[in-house]
């Protein structure tokens, strides 16, 4: 008889989930995925269903990695929150299978998940693309995946300055509060930006809030939000003015507004500069276009059921 599936709850996985071992396995699979071998990585492009009434969708995100035996699907929900900030912007659930069987191993909590593989994906891309000399990190909207972004981010690199700015003065300064480490709270996001080598988009805008005027020449942006066709984060001139990564070409094309209403052409995955097929310009205007994938969550999921098994 098949196993029964064990619930591992949120605290759980954050305990069993370290950057450490997390960053180089999602290096691995990226490079994987873009090598373009249907066969060894099977991931579709995510479906994503409107929960009209909430002003949200429901995404369902299965992979299977084959040489690692992984086969698991992420099931995420987000939201459009414009008045009710109580409520959260986003809820996942993680289930991993045994693809043998078929049946469930795990089920697991996926915000953890979501947080930090979403932060180490931004950081691997910005470990290729930003300046040589990068000194001042500037990291725009307050929420979960800011938390996250500075977490690692600052684990990662040494800057001389980091800023922060939000919609509102409160969230940043809620965030200020809840992060370990120096920063400056800015209420103007152009003043936060100005002179930034290294900047982070991670709002749950609808409408541009980073401008290509602001952006100091050669810099390097993670965009992290604005993950449906009509939603943006950047504006024309940024997408136009900079050279264009994305995790996944396919998923760019159907789910980023910043890429589909630009008309701004993909130079390349970053799992191709990882693999040496694409450069990276790190001297140019670099911009990270992250929507994420499922293989992200797989890779996580794994580590995090290896590491609760051998604890048992
Ligand atoms: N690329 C990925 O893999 C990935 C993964 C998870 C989440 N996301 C997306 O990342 C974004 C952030 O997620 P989160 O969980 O941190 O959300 P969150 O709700 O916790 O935080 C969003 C933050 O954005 C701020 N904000 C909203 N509009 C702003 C504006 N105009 N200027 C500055 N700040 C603004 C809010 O005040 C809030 O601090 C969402 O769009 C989410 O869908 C992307
Ligand atoms: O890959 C993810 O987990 C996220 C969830 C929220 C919307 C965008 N993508």
């Amino acid at each position: 008889m098949a196993e029964q599936p064990v619930f591992l709850s949120d605290d759980v996985v954050a305990r069993f989930l370290s950057y450490d071992e997390l960053i180089p396995k999602l290096e691995e699979v990226l490079g994987q995925f873009s090598r373009g071998v249907s066969s060894e990585v099977v991931q579709p492009v995510r479906s994503v269903m409107p929960i009209h009434n909430h002003h949200g969708y429901l995404g369902l995100m299965p992979a299977y990695i084959a040489h690692e035996d992984i086969l698991c699907t992420k099931m995420v929900a987000f939201y459009r929150r414009e008045g009710n900030l109580n409520l959260p912007s986003t809820q996942a659930t993680v289930l991993l299978f045994n693809p043998e069987y078929g049946n469930v191993r795990a089920v697991m909590d996926g915000l953890d998940i979501t947080h930090k593989r979403t932060a180490a994906v931004s950081a691997i891309s910005a470990k290729l693309l930003m300046p040589a000399q990068s000194d001042v990190l500037c990291i725009l909207g307050c929420g979960h995946q800011a938390v996250s972004h500075y977490e690692i981010f600052t684990r990662l690199f040494s800057f001389k300055e980091v800023r922060v700015c939000s919609r509102t003065l409160e969230t940043a300064e809620r965030f200020a509060a809840r992060v370990q480490g120096p920063m400056k709270v800015f209420t103007s996001a152009e003043e936060a930006v100005h002179g930034a080598d290294l900047i982070i988009t991670v709002t749950n805008s609808s409408e541009p809030v980073l401008f290509g005027e602001w952006v100091k020449p050669g810099a390097h942006v993670a965009a992290v939000g604005a993950c449906r066709p009509d939603w943006r984060e950047l504006d024309d001139v940024l997408m136009r003015d900079a050279v264009i990564y994305v995790d996944t070409r396919e998923g760019a094309a159907v789910e980023s507004g910043d890429i589909i209403l630009s008309g701004a052409e993909v130079f390349a995955e970053v799992g191709e500069v990882l693999n040496g097929t694409r450069p990276a310009l790190r001297n140019k205007t670099t911009v990270f276009k992250s929507l994420g994938m499922g293989i992200q969550d797989a890779v996580a999921a794994k580590l995090v059921f290896d590491k609760w098994k051998s604890s048992q």
